[in-house]
């Protein structure tokens, strides 16, 4: 049976090779834009399976289109661009890449949350831009995060590392909230399972890591800003759909809190002239949370083999919709 896969950015070398090791045939798309949806549904026709990394959005309607798909081999470990209720109706494998990208994701969280608290990236742009304020004892002030509350929304894999950062460099105190208990930072990290409102009013940075979820959509909005202490961080780098951006641009706007560290934006990319873009305590990165070398070799390798294991009939690597009624 002939063996196909569509890849839908330029991967990792480590990722071909597996597949060609494997005897699988592959198309990479290597401009450097995603393809839309309806660009992409004529062309896998020809294939069995995809490896997406991307925006795609994986809905019904193109999963219908393409329900010969073997599977969707997401190189991510988040998959809110997937239906996937669809994806099992249909009988289309589902596989993600966690675990291996929680540390660059935790270091991505901590670097934005450094950088918001020291104004860095402004800073960096003033001096690209010939002012140079230095030595001025009022000027270019930032907050300290030594002892300081670190309150954890949807602590997890990424939750957990950024944690031991933070309690590691500075003996943050943490609470967390969740769907449920998280055992082992309780044990290890001191952890305190607090409601919503009660870590929103006693921490002093606040970051997310759930995945977006109907539940999660824009959970930090207005309200939940409101109830933040003024010299409380932001920091998001989850999915850029769990904030309200034009109530974060108003909450630092009116001082409702000091600052916010953003991986993920709402719409991405941001426009060139969002507030966000010009505010002192704010750092805005391109969504680069799991960018680093070992972590993309890492997730390009997962990628491939729940694409190999799929042809093989067997369990995948990591699933989100396991390939089992193939067995
Ligand atoms: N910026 C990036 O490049 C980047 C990289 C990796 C992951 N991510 C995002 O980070 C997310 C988290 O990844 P992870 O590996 O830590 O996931 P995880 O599943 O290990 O952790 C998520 C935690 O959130 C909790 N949770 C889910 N819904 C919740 C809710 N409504 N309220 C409170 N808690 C809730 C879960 O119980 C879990 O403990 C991913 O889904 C992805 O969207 C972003
Ligand atoms: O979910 C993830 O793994 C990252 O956000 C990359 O999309």
């Amino acid at each position: 049976m002939r063996k196909s896969v569509y890849i839908t950015r330029t991967v990792p070398e480590i990722a071909l090779q597996h597949l060609k090791d494997n005897g699988i045939e592959y198309t990479v798309w290597t401009e450097r834009r995603h393809q839309s949806e309806e660009e992409l549904i004529p062309i896998l026709k020809d294939y069995d399976a995809i490896i997406v990394s991307g925006p795609l959005k994986v809905n019904r309607a193109f999963l219908e289109a393409c329900s010969h798909l073997r599977i969707v081999s997401m190189m991510s470990v988040g998959y809110d661009n997937v239906d996937v209720a669809a994806a099992k109706e249909l009988g289309i494998a589902v596989g993600n890449t966690p675990g291996v990208l929680s540390g660059a994701t935790a270091d991505t969280a901590f670097l934005l949350l450094l950088a918001a608290s020291r104004k860095a990236f402004h800073m960096h742009k003033e001096i690209i831009r010939g002012n140079w304020n230095f030595w001025d004892p009022t000027a270019n002030l930032g907050l300290e995060l030594k002892g300081k509350t670190l309150g954890i929304v949807g602590l997890g894999r990424i939750g957990f590392e950024l944690a031991q950062r933070c309690i590691g460099a500075y003996g943050m105190k943490l609470i967390y909230h969740n769907r449920g208990t998280n055992e082992e930072a309780e044990r290890e990290l001191g952890a305190v399972r607090v409601s919503f409102d009660e870590l929103l009013q006693q921490s002093d940075v606040v970051s997310v890591h759930t995945a977006l979820t109907p539940e999660t959509k824009e959970l930090f909005n207005k309200e939940a800003f409101s109830k933040m202490k003024p010299n409380a961080i932001f920091v998001n780098t989850a999915r850029g759909g769990i904030h309200n951006e034009a109530d974060l641009i108003a909450a630092l706007e009116n001082g409702t809190i000091w600052g916010a560290g953003l991986d993920v934006t709402n719409p991405e990319p941001m426009a060139a002239d969002n507030p966000l873009l010009n505010m002192h305590n704010v750092a805005v990165l391109p969504h680069i949370g799991s960018a680093t070398i070992d972590t993309r070799n890492a997730m390009a390798a997962i990628a491939a083999k729940n694409v190999i294991r799929t042809f093989e009939g067997k369990a995948l690597e990591h699933a989100v919709v396991e390939n089992i009624h193939r067995l």
